[in-house]
């Protein structure tokens, strides 16, 4: 069974170029011109690109007393319906460690998913058991570990235990990923307002300053660099932070950024709404910022010192953030988006020239392939590629809201932004999972888990670097030591 994709305007980060795209079962088999199929998917006037991928999810996550309400099966339904292919989700251990996570992860997936998708594990204290269950879940197909530097009492590990699984990571050639916020310092702040009668949405703002991501994210790339391994850092959202990223970049470490779709968008007036609801649905960590972070964000996108874009979609009813109603340090941490990244990128990026429809694949799609190392399987179009692709319409427009979203949240942080730019067609694999006024609806099951294989390359090329510039004793002779020694 082929089919071809006709007529339209291939876009890939290095290019933009007009050809047919034949598809042979799940992957693309051919790029030209007038190319010939058993079906055929019509792409004139639209632009072919690589289905985006969401590298920073959270569905159905245990959180903060509560589940984020954002099941696999509508989240990912959400994310295909929006051009999102593939989503890479964080397991979270609980007692019982990383592989009894890891399986309770796969089995709600695999039963659930629409499109495919790849685990991130998180690290969230250090022991024997830690190191021995990395080797274990690196031999599952998992080549990032994240470390939350926040949520004191709860996820947060402290700078030796992050040491300790860095290297463990440079050791299995896995990348470490990390929230970045001096959660001992987001502890007190909360207190502190908390003390002084201060518990409404606009106090987890004040609680998560700009300085305390920028101290943080100082730190993970100091750690990661005596560690000898690239690190990622999870949803940049301030000039401080990427100002530490631009800087250890331009001294050649390997250290990426990851700025949400959120924070490029929405501002810290969010949080000051006289509506509780309104202003306690846009609570996530690290909070919306100022015009002036925003700008620096998207600089970081244009000059490649950022690299991709995510949602950290963690979704929330309004019922679950409530539970903050008297103590705002009790408001679930966490936002939609996997839905609206791809057009409001395009809208806000694209149409108002601040990214070229390339930079927008790259930041989308094939950096992140290449960042979480399944290029070119996915983040392609290239013959043997996974046919995971977006017929992208320019043309289509529409204003979000919450009324007509494939997520079962009962709000969208982007209520009433008009896009312009959607997905004409969405292929998973081969098969139109999506199309534009035709609703494909959902397929649960069908989404497939990726794995991903170590980076044995970098932290080879990084750990040799360590060994030739390492501190080396110096030998002294008998004559030139005191006497007596
Ligand atoms: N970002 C957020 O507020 N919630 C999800 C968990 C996390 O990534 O910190
Ligand atoms: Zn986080
Ligand atoms: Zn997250």
């Amino acid at each position: 069974m082929t089919t071809v994709i006709k007529g339209g305007t291939i876009v890939a980060a290095d290019r933009s170029y007009e050809a047919d795209i034949l598809i042979e079962g799940e992957t693309i088999k051919a790029i030209g011109p007038d190319l010939k199929g058993d079906t055929v998917i019509d792409a004139a006037g639209a632009y072919v690109m690589p289905g985006g991928i969401d590298p920073h999810t959270h569905l159905e996550m245990p959180f903060m007393g509560t589940t984020a309400a954002e099941t696999w099966e509508s989240g990912s339904f959400a994310a295909l319906s929006g051009g999102t292919t593939m989503v890479v989700d964080f397991v979270i251990p609980g007692e019982d460690g990383m592989l009894a996570a890891f399986d309770a992860w796969a089995e709600r997936s695999a039963r659930q998913a629409s499109g495919d998708y790849s685990f991130h594990m998180a690290v969230t204290g250090w022991s024997e058991k830690h190191f021995d269950e990395m080797e274990k879940v690196v031999a599952r197909g998992v080549n990032t570990f994240k470390h939350f530097m926040a949520y004191k009492g709860a996820l947060m590990v402290n700078d030796d235990e992050m040491f300790a699984s860095f290297q463990r990571c440079a050791a299995l050639g896995a990348l470490p990923l990390v929230h970045a916020e001096n959660g001992d310092i987001v502890a007190a702040l909360q207190q502190k307002y908390m003390a002084e009668g201060r518990p409404g949405p606009e106090s987890h703002a004040f609680s998560r300053p700009p300085e305390v991501e920028g101290e943080a994210t100082n730190r993970a790339i100091m750690i990661a660099d005596a560690a000898g391994v690239p690190v990622y850092i999870v949803h940049t959202s301030c000039e401080q932070a990427h100002e530490a990223i631009r800087r250890a970049r331009q001294k050649g470490m390997r250290v990426y950024g990851e700025p949400l779709i959120q924070h490029l968008v929405l501002d810290e007036g969010e949080y000051f709404s006289k509506d509780w609801n309104y202003s306690a649905q846009r609570v996530m960590s690290p909070p919306f910022r100022n015009k002036s972070h925003q700008d620096s964000l998207w600089a970081g996108l244009a000059a490649g010192s950022l690299q991709v874009v995510a949602t950290d979609h963690a979704a929330f009813t309004t019922a679950q953030k409530q539970f903050g109603l008297t103590d705002f340090t009790k408001i679930p941490n966490g936002t939609g988006g996997l839905e609206d990244r791809m057009p409001v990128l395009w809208t806000r990026g694209v149409e108002t020239g601040r990214l070229t429809p390339n930079e927008f694949v790259a930041v989308t799609s094939t950096n992140i392939a290449q960042i979480l190392n399944i290029y070119p399987q996915k983040g392609a179009i290239l013959p043997g590629s996974d046919a995971d692709l977006v017929v992208w319409d320019p043309t289509l427009t529409k204003t979000i809201t919450a009324a007509n979203q494939k997520s079962i949240i009962d709000y969208n942080v982007f209520e009433g932004i008009a896009v312009k730019g959607l997905p004409r067609y969405t292929i998973s694999r081969g098969e139109v999972v999506w199309s534009d006024g035709q609703n494909s609806g959902p397929r649960p099951g069908r989404g497939k888990f990726i794995a991903r294989k170590p980076f044995p390359a970098i932290n080879r090329a990084l750990s040799k670097w360590k060994e030739l510039t390492a501190p080396r004793s110096v030998t002294r002779s008998p004559e030139h030591m005191p006497i007596g020694v």
